[in-house]
């Protein structure tokens, strides 16, 4: 932690990342009564992150520096996650936070929920708040299916709307993800009249011996056709190509870092891409238990 003047008092400020999922599989399996769908899903991180920096402040105030191009301040999720911990725990305190952006938005890489889950965890440490895991975790479930695993923070097997999460240890590949130009509404493809609802469920026995399907990918193409243009030019360079969430952002499976750099770069002229490795443990928590203490 780093200390510096704020509000005329000494407040400890805290520079966190938010990195990026991926879904290695993704099986709905039923839709529930409240519209949201059941799903079979496997989440591992990867070491492309946003990062945040907080201050707490004695103003009460929440305010973000660095906002989002298109996105309110209040909409953002950062803020809203401040709001509902500060709500929550009941907090006169306030926090000064600054954003910087580099994951895509959009791209099912769950950019925005990762926001918001590093600012729970982080304001839980600078409010001194003592909440435990499972408790920031069904807070932030209220701000989207997706933040539950970033503050569970390990790779995972989930069902539910993705809430319900069972440590998995996988290989930790190397990944070239690729940012089609088009970003992709999750509602839209889980509102589809053509996407298939009723999938079988699998086990994670199945998942582990190949099934690595995601069942919004007829949909999200249909719509999206550059999604498959992409998928077409990762699969010149190898056999394991995905989409992560409702997409747009699509990857590829490499063994190794030398492999997924080579693929790269004969990408890098047609298309926004990144090569990143696969994390089990977040980079949120690798962070955190470089610091004194942990939640
Ligand atoms: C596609 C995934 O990224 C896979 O990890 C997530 O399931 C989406 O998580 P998310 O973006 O946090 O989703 P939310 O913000 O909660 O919901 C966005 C919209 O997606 C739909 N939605 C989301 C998750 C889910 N299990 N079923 C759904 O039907 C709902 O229509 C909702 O209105
Ligand atoms: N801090 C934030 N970062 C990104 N998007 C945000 C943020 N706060 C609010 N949003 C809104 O959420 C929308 C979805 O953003 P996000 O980057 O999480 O998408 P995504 O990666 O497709 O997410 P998911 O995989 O969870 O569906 C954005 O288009 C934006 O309007």
């Amino acid at each position: 932690m780093d200390h510096r003047e704020f509000s005329g008092m000494k407040s400890p400020s805290l520079r966190l990342p938010a990195p990026a999922k991926l879904n290695l599989t993704l099986r709905i399996t039923g839709r529930r009564a409240d519209g949201y769908h059941n799903l079979q899903t496997v989440f591992q991180f990867v070491d492309w992150c946003d990062w945040l920096e907080f201050r707490a402040n004695a103003s009460g105030e929440l305010a973000l520096r660095e906002p989002l191009a298109g996105v309110p301040a209040e909409q953002n999720l950062i803020i809203r996650a401040a709001q509902l911990l500060k709500d929550y725990a009941g907090v006169s305190a306030g926090a000064d936070i600054i954003l910087e952006k580099n994951l895509p938005m959009g791209g099912g890489l769950g950019g925005g929920s990762s926001d918001a889950a590093t600012t729970l965890v982080a304001l839980n440490r600078l409010w001194a708040l003592g909440l435990d895991r499972e408790t920031l975790m069904s807070v932030g479930l209220r701000l989207g299916a997706d933040v539950p695993i970033f503050v569970f923070g390990h790779a995972a097997w989930a069902e539910g709307v993705g809430e319900r999460l069972q440590i998995v240890e996988l290989p930790e590949p190397w990944y070239v993800i690729v940012v089609p130009p088009c970003h992709v509404s999750t509602a839209e493809i889980f509102g589809a009249p053509d996407l298939t609802r009723d999938n079988e469920p699998i086990t994670i026995a199945d998942f582990l011996a190949g099934s690595h399907e995601n069942h919004c990918l007829d949909a999200v193409v249909r719509r999206y056709p550059v999604v498959a243009e992409a998928m077409r030019a990762l699969a010149k360079y190898s056999p394991d190509v995905r989409l992560t969430g409702t997409g747009a952002c699509v990857y590829s499976v490499h063994g190794s870092e030398e492999e997924a750099r080579a693929s790269h770069e004969a990408l890098a002229g047609a298309w926004t891409a990144m090569v990143a490795s696969g994390r089990n443990l977040s980079p949120l928590y690798e962070a955190l238990s470089g610091l004194s203490s942990c939640i």
